[in-house]
Formats: C-alpha cells, sequence, structure tokens
C-alpha cells in the first residue's frame, strides 16, 4: 500500500454515540500490529473554530452543534495534504475555555486516517475526501446519559448547564444536521463504541488495505 493513496474512514454519529471510543478501540488495536506510521487518528472537534477574540459569555452561548461551529475548510484541506503525503499541524481544542490552545499536534501521513466527529457528512466537499464513512446509530436517550456523565466528569460542566445546551441545540441539531446525514453512511453500526463485531469487521476491512 505505500505507493497508493491513503484511505480516509469517517465515523460520525450524535455526541456520545460512541465515535470516540469505537475508533480509539480500532487505533490502538491496530497500531500495535501496524505502527504509528500505518494509522492515525483525527478529531472534527480540533477543528472547532479559534474563539479568543469572543468574552467567556459569548463562547457559552454558542452553538457547537451547528456545521458552522467547525472550521471545515481547513479539516477538508488538511485531509488534501495527507492524501498528498504531506504532515499536518492539526489544532487542539479545549473545552472549558471554549477555543483552541496555542499548541498544534503533527500528525504524519499514514495509509490508514481515521477521522471521527459529529458533523463529518454536513459539508459536500468535506464528505467527498472520505473513502469509508461509519454512522453510530446509538439511541439518542443512551447517549444523552452517556454525555452526563462524560461532561460532568470529563468536560467540568454542571446537570444544569448540559440540560439547558441539550435542549436548546444539541436535540434540536441532531435532528437538523445528524441524523439526516446517516443516509450518506456506507456502514451503520448499533449498540455503541463497544460493538466487538463492529470493530473486528473494520479492523479486517484495514488489513485488507494495508496489504493489498
Ligand atoms: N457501548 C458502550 N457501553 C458503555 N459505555 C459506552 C459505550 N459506548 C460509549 N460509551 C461511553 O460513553 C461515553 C461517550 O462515548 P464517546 O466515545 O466519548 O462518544 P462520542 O465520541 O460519540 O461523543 C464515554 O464515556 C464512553 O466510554
Ligand atoms: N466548546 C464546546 C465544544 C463542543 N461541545 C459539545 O461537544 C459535542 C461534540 O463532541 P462529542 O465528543 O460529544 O462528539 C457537541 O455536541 C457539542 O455540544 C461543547 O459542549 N462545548
Amino acid at each position: 500500500m505505500q505507493n497508493s493513496k491513503p484511505t480516509i474512514i469517517a465515523i460520525t454519529g450524535a455526541s456520545a454515540s460512541g465515535k470516540s471510543l469505537f475508533s480509539h478501540t480500532i487505533y490502538k488495536e491496530l497500531v500495535s500490529e501496524i505502527g504509528e506510521h500505518g494509522i492515525s487518528i483525527i478529531k472534527e472537534d480540533a477543528y472547532y473554530r479559534e474563539q479568543s477574540h469572543l468574552s467567556m459569555e459569548q463562547r457559552i452561548r454558542n452553538n457547537y452543534d451547528h456545521p458552522d461551529a467547525f472550521e471545515h475548510s481547513l479539516l477538508t484541506e488538511h485531509l488534501k495534504q495527507l492524501v498528498d503525503k504531506k504532515p499536518i499541524e492539526c489544532p487542539v481544542y479545549c473545552y472549558k475555555t471554549h477555543t483552541r490552545t496555542t499548541d498544534a499536534i503533527t500528525i504524519k501521513p499514514t495509509p490508514i486516517v481515521l477521522v471521527e466527529g459529529i458533523l463529518l457528512f454536513s459539508n459536500p466537499e468535506l464528505r467527498e475526501q472520505f473513502d469509508i464513512k461509519v454512522y453510530m446509530d446509538t439511541p439518542l436517550d443512551i447517549c444523552l446519559l452517556r454525555r452526563i456523565e462524560r461532561d460532568t466528569v470529563e468536560r467540568e460542566r454542571t446537570i444544569e448547564s448540559i440540560i439547558q445546551q441539550y435542549i436548546t441545540m444539541v436535540r434540536p441539531m441532531y435532528y437538523q444536521h445528524i441524523e439526516p446525514a446517516k443516509a450518506f453512511a456506507d456502514v451503520v453500526i448499533t449498540k455503541g463504541g463497544k460493538n466487538r463485531m463492529a470493530i473486528e469487521l473494520l479492523k479486517a476491512k484495514i488489513r485488507q488495505l494495508i496489504i493489498s
């Protein structure tokens, strides 16, 4: 596969549907077989817009579940660079300050690139970059319970703020922009980020791509 075009695999679905767990499990298990030069992983969240010019009140009020919250043009550009076998400087996002940090992570081109995020299929030019499109179809009530657990612990949010954001933005944007994008998926995965059969099937496909 050394001389062929890298394969870009998108994993999308609702917030807390298990995208991150699913893609990191595949990454971790394959990186031990094929090494870091074989596979890389990118989060769409890293491409949330830079907001250091806004006050904290303005940042908190922002709708992070609308496609405009992301700099999809930069993510598209970066994926094209990786396909051209050039390294990228991936931004680093902070959920506490609601903006990018001053750091960046260098990601070298690899034959397999996993990309995970909620709105990967919302932008036609970005969508075109993906060779395999996966949708995590986890029931929304389960996503909400997992989001509450995760965001109170990992993102330092209060229950009140999670509920308010969920009712006003997360849920409506899911029905407007995320759920309809399931139609673009090649593969739809049930049972969330621990679906072992789905993990093994995708790993098998990736191994086949690597040796072909
Ligand atoms: N099948 C599952 N069973 C139990 N917990 C899960 C499962 N899938 C995901 N989780 C947990 O739910 C939370 C949200 O999952 P995550 O992968 O971060 O979702 P996403 O990346 O889609 O926002 C995490 O704490 C994760 O460990
Ligand atoms: N400053 C921010 C940025 C994003 N969010 C929420 O994150 C969700 C997307 O990330 P997942 O890991 O859950 O897929 C999205 O639903 C945003 O509401 C946020 O709360 N604050």
